[in-house]
């Protein structure tokens, strides 16, 4: 794909605006995706439902359209299982130690993984030399290969929320286990570990602000106005 070629009548099309019960759905689709730890019901996600999640996350932006993802489908227990020890000896070893002594307590009662109790599971990875070492858009922010696979988990999750599955992100394990017990090559870097599978009820609010661990942030206190910490022009709009 090198040869130069010109826009043709038809590679453009007219992007009008969504109907009022679409912007709904897409907006309903935002709001209610939640990760999801420990209400998936086990019923195994058929292959083409898998695959409508997967095209969605696989229409992801990506630098220089790159795509430098792959997805790993791992639905053997034993797989599962070890993947499950590795993060159990995470949170021992290290997590539970970084957390300050006294949130511990809350810590230990919360439920950060479903890697067994859901059904299947996603690895998204990244291959940071798919299209060449620095592709277009990549010479300034090399790192943009995995901000655009992160990109393709979220279509990923927002695509399984409107087909009733449930994804949440297990970070608590050793990129290298991982890498291990996948046989993941060297040069593919590990982006997210996901647990897939049906939920017929899920939070209205995050689990981690139900639980007292955080709260939602007023996007207010987000938005400057041209330069940081700015907020000159609010009301004025
Ligand atoms: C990169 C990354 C990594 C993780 C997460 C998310 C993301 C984006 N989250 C889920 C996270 O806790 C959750 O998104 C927030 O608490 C907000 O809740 P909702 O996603 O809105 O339900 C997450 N949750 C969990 O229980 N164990 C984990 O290891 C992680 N890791």
């Amino acid at each position: 794909m090198s040869a130069e070629k010109p826009v043709e009548n038809g590679d453009l099309a007219a992007a009008g605006p969504f109907s009022q019960d679409e912007r709904e759905a897409v907006y309903r689709a935002i709001y209610s995706r939640r990760d999801v730890r420990n209400e998936f019901l086990g019923d195994e996600v058929p292959r083409e439902v898998l695959m409508r999640i997967l095209d969605a996350a696989h229409h992801a932006p990506s630098v220089g359209f790159m795509q430098p993802w792959n997805f790993i489908i791992i639905k053997d227990r034993a797989v599962r299982q070890r993947v499950s020890e590795a993060f159990s000896r995470s949170v021992k070893e290290e997590e539970e130690a970084a957390i300050e002594p006294a949130r511990r307590g809350l810590y230990r009662n919360l439920k950060l993984e479903g890697i067994l109790k859901s059904p299947l599971n996603i690895c998204v990875t990244c291959d940071r030399a798919r299209m060449g070492r620095t592709g277009l858009g990549r010479s300034q922010q090399p790192e943009t290969d995995l901000l655009s696979t992160a990109c393709a988990v979220q279509n990923l999750w927002l695509a399984a929320r409107v087909e009733g599955v449930g994804v949440g992100w297990v970070s608590i394990l050793k990129p290298d286990e991982l890498r291990s017990i996948l046989g993941v090559p060297e040069h593919i870097a590990i982006v997210a570990y996901l647990c897939v599978g049906y939920v017929d009820r899920a939070y209205v609010r995050p689990e981690l602000e139900v639980r007292n661990w955080a709260r939602r942030l007023p996007l207010d206190e987000l938005v400057f106005d041209d330069r940081w910490g700015e907020r000159a022009h609010r009301g004025s709009d």
